[in-house]
C-alpha cells in the first residue's frame, strides 16, 4: 500500500495532457469480446481498473497485447469459460460490464456483485430488467447467473438511465435478433463511445447522444481499431486544481466539447477558461467569487444524468468552493453517501455543512491546513490531493489505491507542474 506526502503551497503550472476516460474505456474493453476478430484500443488510460479487467479478459481466455503508449490488441478467438473471477471482480464496479457481451456471445454469464466506490447505493435492477427483457434469465444464489438459448430485440423503457446497464443492455442487443429501441437510457460520453466503436465493428445504433437508441442486431460483428475520449473527469479535477492553487494550466487532449456542463458549474463558483477544438486554458488567479442566482438567491450545483452535470465532479466542485467567496449549495441528488468525506475538508479548515447525505452548503474562503487524510473514493480521493496542494503545510493522503484506479500516474503527473507529492511505501 501506497500513501502521498503532500506539501501544499507551492505554485502550480503548466501543460498536462488528459488521458482518456476511465468510463468509456471499461466497456469498450469488454465489448472486444463481441467479435473473434482483433480489436485495437488507443487512449486507453493505464490505471488499475482496466488491469482488473485484462486480467479478467485472460482468464476468459482472451489475449491482451500492449502494442503501443496507451494501445492494447485485444483478441478473443474461444471463450473459455462464461463465470469471471469472483475476486477479481470484486475489485471494480465495471466487472459488471462482462454481463452483456459474454451473454450476447456465449448465451451465459456467471458474475459476482461488482465492487467499487462506496458513495452509496448501487442498483443493478436495470441491468437486469434490460438484460431480461431481450430473454435472459436471472437466477441468483450469491452469484448471479444470466442464461439464454437467444436474445431478441425489443423497445424496452428503462426505469432509470444507468450509466452501465445502458452498456450491458447495448453489448447485449447489437447481437439479438430483430431490432432493439431503448428509451430513457443514459447518453454519457463514455455510452456514445461505446456505441461508435460498436458501429466501426459492423453494428448498427441510431440515435446516439440522445436518451432513445435503436439498434439492429448482427449475427456477426467484425474487428475495429477505436480511440478512446478524453477523461472530462480528469479534466475538471485539473481545472479545479489550478483554481484553489492559482496556477495557470494548459490541458490538452482535452476533448471541451464535453465539458459544457461543467462549465455553467465552474463559471458559478467564479472559475472560468479558454478553450479551442481539443485544448483548455485555465489562466492564473481567477479571483474565485460565488454568483448568487437572480434575486441574491444562494446557487445551487447539482448533478443529474447525461447531460446534465455528471455526479463523478461533485467532490472536485466541493474543495473549489471551499477557496471561493461565498455560500454554494452542493446537492448530489444520485448517490447517496458521496458527501460523508466532507469532514475531512472541514478538519483542514473548510467551512461545509452536511445537511444530509446528499446536500453540503459551503462556506468560503476557508484557508486549509495540511492533514492527515484517507481516501474514501476516487473523485473525494482526488479532492483531497487538490485540497492538500491547496492547504499550509504537510498533508498525508492513505489508501491511494482509491486514486489510482482512476487517475494514471498522478504522484508523477502533477510533480511535472510543480506539485510537492511524494509516493512512498506505507
Ligand atoms: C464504470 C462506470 O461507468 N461508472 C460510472 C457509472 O456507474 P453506474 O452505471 O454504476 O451508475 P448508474 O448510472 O447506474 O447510477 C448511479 C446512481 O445514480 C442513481 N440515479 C441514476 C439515474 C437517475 O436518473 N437518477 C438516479 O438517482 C442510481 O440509482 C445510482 O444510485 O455511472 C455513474 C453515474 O454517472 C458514475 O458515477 C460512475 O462513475
Ligand atoms: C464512481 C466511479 O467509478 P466506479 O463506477 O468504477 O466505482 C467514478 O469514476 O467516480
Amino acid at each position: 500500500m501506497h500513501k502521498y506526502i503532500i506539501e501544499g503551497s507551492f505554485p502550480i503550472g503548466g501543460k498536462i495532457k488528459a488521458n482518456g476516460n476511465k468510463n468509456a474505456a471499461l466497456p469498450c474493453i469488454t465489448a472486444a469480446l463481441l467479435t473473434d476478430e482483433p480489436v485495437i484500443l488507443r487512449n486507453i488510460p493505464e490505471i488499475e481498473d482496466v488491469l482488473v479487467l485484462f486480467d479478467i479478459l485472460r482468464d476468459l481466455g482472451c489475449s491482451v497485447e500492449k502494442i503501443g503508449h496507451h494501445a492494447f490488441k485485444i483478441q478473443t478467438l474461444n471463450i473459455k469459460t462464461s463465470e469471471i473471477s469472483v475476486e477479481k471482480a470484486k475489485k471494480v464496479r465495471a466487472s459488471i460490464l462482462f454481463a452483456g457481451p459474454l451473454l450476447a456471445r456465449t448465451g451465459k454469464a456467471v458474475f459476482p456483485p461488482p465492487g467499487g466506490d462506496v458513495i452509496g447505493r448501487r442498483r443493478l435492477d436495470t441491468h437486469f430488467i434490460a438484460l431480461n427483457a431481450l430473454g435472459a434469465q436471472l437466477t441468483v444464489d450469491g452469484l448471479f447467473t444470466l442464461e439464454a438459448n437467444k436474445l431478441v430485440g425489443k423497445d424496452i423503457f428503462f426505469d432509470e438511465p444507468s450509466v452501465t446497464a445502458t452498456e450491458n443492455a447495448i453489448m447485449a442487443a447489437c447481437l439479438a435478433k430483430g431490432t432493439t429501441v431503448f428509451r430513457n437510457v443514459a447518453s454519457e460520453p463514455h455510452v456514445q463511445d461505446l456505441c461508435n466503436m460498436i458501429n466501426l465493428m459492423g453494428g448498427e445504433i441510431t440515435g446516439i447522444g440522445s436518451n432513445t437508441l435503436t439498434i439492429v442486431g448482427k449475427k456477426k460483428l467484425k474487428g475495429c481499431e477505436f480511440e478512446i475520449c478524453a477523461d472530462f473527469m480528469e479534466v475538471g479535477s485539473f481545472i479545479g486544481l489550478a483554481a484553489v492553487t492559482h496556477g495557470e494550466l494548459e490541458i490538452t487532449h482535452a476533448d471541451p466539447q464535453n465539458m459544457r456542463n461543467a462549465k455553467i458549474a465552474f463559471n458559478k463558483l467564479g472559475v472560468h477558461w479558454e478553450q479551442d477544438e481539443n485544448n483548455i486554458y485555465v489562466p492564473a488567479n481567477q479571483p474565485l467569487k460565488i454568483i448568487r442566482d437572480m434575486g441574491n438567491k444562494i446557487p445551487i450545483i447539482s448533478n443529474g444524468p447525461w447531460p446534465n452535470f455528471p455526479p463523478d465532479l461533485m467532490s472536485i466542485m466541493v474543495v473549489v468552493a471551499t477557496q471561493a467567496e461565498g455560500t454554494v449549495l452542493i446537492h448530489d441528488k444520485m448517490f447517496d453517501s458521496r458527501m460523508f468525506f466532507v469532514d475531512k475538508l472541514n478538519s483542514m479548515g473548510a467551512g461545509i455543512i452536511l445537511c444530509d447525505p446528499h446536500r453540503a452548503v459551503v462556506n468560503g474562503p476557508g484557508k486549509l491546513n495540511g492533514a492527515d487524510l484517507v481516501s474514501p473514493d476516487v473523485r473525494a480521493g482526488m479532492t483531497m490531493v487538490i485540497a492538500a496542494l491547496c492547504a499550509q503545510g504537510k498533508s498525508t493522503i492513505q489508501n491511494v489505491y482509491q486514486i489510482e484506479r482512476g487517475y494514471e500516474n498522478i504522484a508523477e503527473r502533477l510533480t511535472n507542474l510543480g506539485a510537492k507529492i511524494e509516493r512512498v511505501l506505507d
